[in-house]
């Protein structure tokens, strides 16, 4: 490939909103299909609430930005969060109140199956082809794949030796393959969830290799990188870095002073960051965790 072929990608021309529009702005229009979209955080960041959140926003039609179509939630990390599932099904239901009358429930357009290990996980996807094929037989039309968390399947089953780490690379590259050409074939959006790992090296990142367009992740205080290293990150398209710092309100105005009456209001500033993605310039923006969703903080 020459590099003026890479103006010749198509940009991916479907994204899926993220039912936000500060959000959407920072991602170009959302979770773009054709593409693996990596959700790269600390524990307890903001992860999988988001990717809960576009299990329903990918059943939106098309004119409200959504897939118009079913989504499908492979977890490895247990139990599956029911009660907050829930929680945003009501939430969403009363925010498209007529998309979402009571004869129409969106749980409906929602497949979950618990994946235990990496090869679990690969024979899911190739089990799922022949369906994709032929969604209206199967009925399932399916416009997004949330895998959470690929970190999570790695964890056990491989050592820290030379030939365990060629069967990781060569499973991170099998898994991605199988994604990367359902995602082209059949229009999905597909986006995994990644942990991190401290980061103990001199400054260039976990292989020397600085990746995309922040220099260092920080997170909590913490120097962090994201967890399977280079050649996983080979194997996906784009990299959303969520961050998580504690700041005390108040402190900024000097805090304490003579009123000062013990009580500080902490709280933690949750970020997104492009990190990469071949349609995006770097980008960034503050936002909350509520319990009607995620939302953007306008700045
Ligand atoms: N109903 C709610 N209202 C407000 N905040 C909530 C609600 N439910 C969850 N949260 C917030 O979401 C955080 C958990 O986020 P999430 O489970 O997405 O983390 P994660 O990045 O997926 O973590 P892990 O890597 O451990 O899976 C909680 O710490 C809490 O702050």
């Amino acid at each position: 490939m020459r590099p003026e072929n890479l103006l010749l990608r198509p940009t991916p021309s479907q994204y899926c909103t993220l039912g936000c529009p500060i959000l959407d702005a920072v991602l170009g229009g959302g979770i773009p299909c054709n593409s693996i979209t990596e959700l790269v955080s600390e524990s307890g960041c903001g992860k999988t609430q988001l990717s809960l959140q576009l299990l329903f926003t990918a059943q939106l039609p098309r004119h409200l930005n959504g897939l118009a179509g079913s989504s499908l939630y492979l977890y490895s990390e247990f139990p599956f969060p029911n009660r907050r599932f829930n929680q945003l099904v009501e939430s969403f239901r009363s925010s498209h109140p007529i998309l979402f009358a009571s004869y129409r429930d969106p749980r409906d357009y929602i497949f979950t199956r618990d994946c235990q290990t990496a090869h679990d996980l690969l024979d899911v996807l190739l089990l799922l082809e022949s369906r994709l094929k032929n969604p209206k037989e199967t009925r399932l039309d399916i416009k997004l794949i949330v895998i959470d968390s690929i970190a999570a399947l790695f964890r056990s089953e491989f050592e820290n030796n030379a030939r365990d780490l060629r069967r990781r690379s060569s499973l991170f590259f099998k898994i991605s393959s199988v994604l990367k050409s359902h995602a082209n074939r059949f229009g999905i959006a597909i986006v995994l969830t990644n942990q991190v790992v401290d980061s103990i090296d001199n400054g260039e990142g976990a292989s020397g290799v600085r990746i995309g367009n922040l220099e260092r992740l920080y997170t909590s205080g913490r120097r962090v990188c994201p967890a399977l290293g280079l050649s996983w990150a080979n194997c996906i398209n784009s990299r959303l870095f969520l961050s998580m710092h504690e700041v005390i309100e108040g402190a900024e105005n000097g805090l304490p002073d003579a009123d000062y009456s013990g009580f500080v209001n902490r709280r933690k500033r949750r970020e997104l960051h492009v990190v990469f993605a071949p349609h995006l310039p770097y980008s960034s923006c503050e936002f909350v965790i509520r319990k009607e969703g995620v939302f953007g903080v306008e700045r």
